[in-house]
């Protein structure tokens, strides 16, 4: 849904992209390591700071696409360590999340099995040649849900939290039966 803003997006990125004129790839490195400090703050029990680490490594994984192409350093391997790990940090906040106690593990288990299987249903399809960027939950909205969660749970109680990472979790789904379908008809 949001991946429709791309465009848009990449008009505002592009001119403070050009101007970093460094490996991508380390942009991407940096963002997975606030990805990671994000996953402690929660598991510390902190909301709202790990909130602002989650937007930051999301706005990581904005920019470090913009400041390869803006560079002409775009490669096949920045594109897979990009993706290999924006998988990591999905789990690794999840995981932060449950550890501190914010959603029954459970749920929090079956979120974060939601959250990978989007992913991997894409990552497959494209694997057989169909481009498959679809569906209610792609990653975007699942990090913008969450943040949501942390911002708001951090002034009204844990509960608002809660109510996000359940939402991951049914939303997920929703959008794997989405993409399978979806699949499944332009699949010969
Ligand atoms: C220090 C301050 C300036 C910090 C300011 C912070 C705040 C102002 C920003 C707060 C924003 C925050 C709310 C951001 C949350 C974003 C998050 C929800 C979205 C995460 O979605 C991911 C995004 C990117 O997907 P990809 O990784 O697939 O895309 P790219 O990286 O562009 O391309 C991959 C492609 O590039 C090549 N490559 C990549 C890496 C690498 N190492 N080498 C490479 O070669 C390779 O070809 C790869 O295949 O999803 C995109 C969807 C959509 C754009 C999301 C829109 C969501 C959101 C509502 C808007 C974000 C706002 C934006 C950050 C605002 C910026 C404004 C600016 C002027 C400050
Ligand atoms: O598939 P998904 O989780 O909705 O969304 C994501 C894509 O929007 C993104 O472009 C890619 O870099 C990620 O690795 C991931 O695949
Ligand atoms: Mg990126
Ligand atoms: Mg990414």
């Amino acid at each position: 849904m949001l991946n429709n803003l791309r465009p848009y997006i990449e008009r505002m990125t592009g001119p403070i992209a050009s101007r970093i004129r460094i490996n991508p790839n380390y942009v991407t490195l940096a963002g997975f390591i606030i990805a990671l400090a994000a996953a402690y703050t929660f598991a510390m029990r902190e909301l709202f700071f790990g909130g602002v680490l989650m937007a930051l490594s999301g706005f990581m994984d904005v920019i470090d696409g913009a400041v390869a192409r803006e560079n002409f350093k775009a490669t096949k391997f920045g594109g897979f360590l990009d993706s290999t790990l924006d998988r990591f940090s999905d789990a690794f906040i999840l995981i932060g999340i449950v550890y501190g106690g914010f959603i029954n593990w459970l749920i929090g288990m079956l979120a974060l099995h939601a959250s990978l299987s989007v992913s991997y249903v894409r990552a497959r399809a494209e694997g057989e040649g169909i481009p498959c960027s679809i569906g209610i939950a792609e990653r975007a909205e699942r990090l913008l849900i969450l943040m949501l969660g942390a911002f708001l749970g951090s002034f009204f109680g844990d509960f608002i939290m809660e109510i996000a990472v359940i939402l991951v979790m049914v939303l997920g789904y929703f959008t794997v039966i989405q993409r399978i379908y979806y699949s499944w008809k332009m699949m010969p």
